[in-house]
């Protein structure tokens, strides 16, 4: 079985597969990033559906590499007989999506194996496959899969299997399209043309790109990570493009994170934003506006790409799970839950895209005074935290100070822009929670921000506090803090969320570091002017991506395995943020590009 780090992603901006190192796509869900999984091996074993195309007999790869600043792979295997490239890539979507691969002689004559195992709904459905033409269609429900090769195939088992030899200088093209199985053939596009137009995309998005120093390279990446988990038709942005890779292995800590967080899409359109690609951050706000748009009271913290509320969790007791950890889930109860930072992390992107010139009228101010007025009745109330936690809510110190953000870029929208709004009011309430944070969110004992009030557990969150410019960084509380976090809230000076025995999460087992909270570090250590450490464990998190330069959302120091949905963009943005603040020197506020006074204007 593959590690979590042995995939490399490709996607056409709707949906996305993962290929391992030994050229099997163990991961792909058609036609969007939720739908149900063609290809699930990644959970079970091959016969939940993959397809791997390889040296027959089947070996790992001796390098593979995206081309350029491209998510086009290129994995190559030198054999005893010569050496052979396979070229994956989705092209650009037109009326249906593609998975194209393109085998190609590099030197000698090598014997290659091409595998196809589709099975519909995550594993479960096997499809009736017949010939049509020269193409094979394989038909299930709703499903219909089309496949087109100039290599031989033939049906062995319940797989299409191509045995072929090719030679120095021969390309050997694979076409993959999924149709609606009422509709028509889809349209098969040329591969070669398609290789052209897709490499020519990812060329002209990397164009509109700020570069990063010596660091440009896995920016870049992790921007192009973050670009291919943004849903083209909405501007939504996914999570990760799988669901139930594990948190522990063999654990239950596993999560369907195909869908659209108030939170992980608000810091990804600030990575974005940071790095100059307005397109996106614009087309994420238009999401925002339509997707919350009603009563604020009903404001959740998560939905489906295309706005759709009810996410209803499910187990797949078919599938075995990654290395066993199950049980697999789709959909995810945490849409239910009260998470009172979203409020201040909707309000600060809306402040930061008016600064960026993004918000031109006022369409979005009504809508902000109503997330703003609502918030005024809640914040007092306990949440689940950022963290989702499952067990009993509580008065998480992060959810306080998100909601002092909220309060924050309200007033400041007002005294900045000349936004009409009850400013005194707010002035009263973004000082009221202040003092509610400082009063109960402090330890007598230890002088640090805690977990929630009344605790003394350490929560990796707080690492945040100085970012979004709740103190200052060189405020003693907040130096307390983060070198209480680096002391005590680290493994092999990776940093966890918290300590799972001691936060009644409401969950099983444990889990890995926190790969956006070893990041959030980098920014503390940074801010406080520990730079030499900044930099030192920001170099360590990047040796830590996999050999493309992608990360999952936790690590296991002691394995050396990454853990958890992959590739995450919770660990991807706060890379890019991390870059930025060390290449730039500066900006250590989220909401400023300046360094700042400790006082907020006008409290
Ligand atoms: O740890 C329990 C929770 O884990 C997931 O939430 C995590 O992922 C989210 C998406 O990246 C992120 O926004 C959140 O901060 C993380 O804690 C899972 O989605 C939850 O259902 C689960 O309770």
């Amino acid at each position: 079985m593959a590690r979590i780090e042995d995939y490399a992603l490709i996607g056409d901006l709707h949906t996305a597969a993962l290929v391992d190192r030994t050229g099997s796509i163990d991961w792909l869900c058609f036609p969007r990033f939720d739908s149900p999984a063609c290809f699930a091996a990644l959970l079970d074993s091959p016969d939940a559906g993959r397809w791997r195309i390889g040296p027959s007999g089947g070996a790992v790869a001796s390098r593979r590499r995206y081309r350029g600043g491209s998510l086009v792979l290129e994995t190559e295997w030198d054999t005893p007989d010569g050496t052979l490239r396979v070229t994956d890539f989705m092209p650009q979507r037109g009326n249906h999506p593609d998975v194209i691969r393109i085998v190609e002689g590099l030197e000698g004559e090598v014997r290659v194996s091409s595998e196809l195992t589709l099975r519909f709904d995550y594993g479960s459905i096997v499809p009736w496959v017949r010939r049509r033409g020269d193409e094979l269609e394989a038909v299930a429900g709703p499903d219909s899969v089309w496949f087109w090769t100039t290599a031989p195939v033939e049906g062995r088992g319940l797989s299409s299997v191509s045995d072929f030899v090719v030679t120095e200088g021969e390309r050997i093209p694979f076409v993959l399209t999924w149709g609606r199985s009422h509709e028509k053939a889809p349209h098969r596009p040329d591969p070669f043309h398609a290789l052209e137009d897709t490499l020519a995309f990812w060329h002209d998005w990397n164009r509109q790109e700020t570069p990063e120093g010596h660091w440009e390279e896995a920016v870049t990446r992790s921007l192009v990570v973050l670009k291919a988990m943004t849903y083209a038709p909405t501007g939504g942005i996914v999570a990760a493009v799988t669901t139930s890779l594990p948190e522990e292995l063999g654990g239950t800590r596993n999560w369907d994170y195909r869908y659209c967080w108030l939170r992980d899409a608000t810091y990804t359109l600030q990575a974005l934003l940071l790095s100059g690609h307005v397109d996106e951050a614009a087309a994420w706000r238009e999401w925002l506006l339509r997707t919350v748009a009603g009563d604020p009271g009903d404001l959740q913290i998560m939905y489906a790409l295309d706005g759709t509320r009810r996410l209803p969790e499910m187990e797949l007791p078919w599938l075995k799970g990654y290395e066993g950890s199950s049980p697999v889930r789709t959909g995810n109860e945490a849409a239910g839950q009260l998470q009172l930072d979203v409020w201040g992390e909707v309000l600060d992107s809306l402040f930061l895209a008016r600064q960026a010139g993004l918000e031109k009228g006022h369409d979005s101010w009504d809508l902000q005074k109503a997330l703003m007025h609502h918030l005024e009745a809640r914040w007092q109330q306990p949440d689940n935290g950022l963290w989702e936690m499952r067990g009993p809510r509580r008065h998480f110190t992060h959810s306080k100070v998100m909601a002092w953000v909220a309060a924050d870029r309200m007033v400041r929208s007002v005294e900045e822009f000349g936004l009409p709004g009850p400013v005194q009011r707010w002035r009263r309430v973004r000082d009221e929670i202040r003092a509610d944070v400082l009063a109960h969110g402090v330890s007598p004992t230890t002088g640090t921000f805690t977990q929630s009030y009344g605790s003394d557990n350490l929560d990796a969150s707080l690492l945040l506090i100085p970012r979004v410019g709740f103190l200052p960084f060189d405020d003693p509380r907040v130096v307390a803090t983060v070198e209480a976090v680096q002391r005590d809230l680290t493994e092999d000076g990776l940093v966890l969320r918290y300590r799972t025995q001691d936060s009644a999460d409401g969950l099983a087992g444990s889990e890995g570091v926190f790969l956006a909270c070893s990041f959030w570090l980098v920014d503390a250590l940074h801010g406080i002017g520990r730079t030499a450490e900044a930099r030192a464990l920001f170099e360590r998190l990047l040796s830590l991506r996999n050999d493309v330069g992608l990360l999952a959302e936790e690590y296991d120091p002691v394995t050396k395995r990454q853990l958890g949905n992959f590739p995450q963009a919770f660990s991807h943005f706060p890379l890019v943020v991390a870059a930025h603040h060390l290449t730039s020197g500066e900006g250590e506020r989220s909401d400023d590009a300046e360094p700042h006074e400790a006082e907020p204007r006008g409290a």
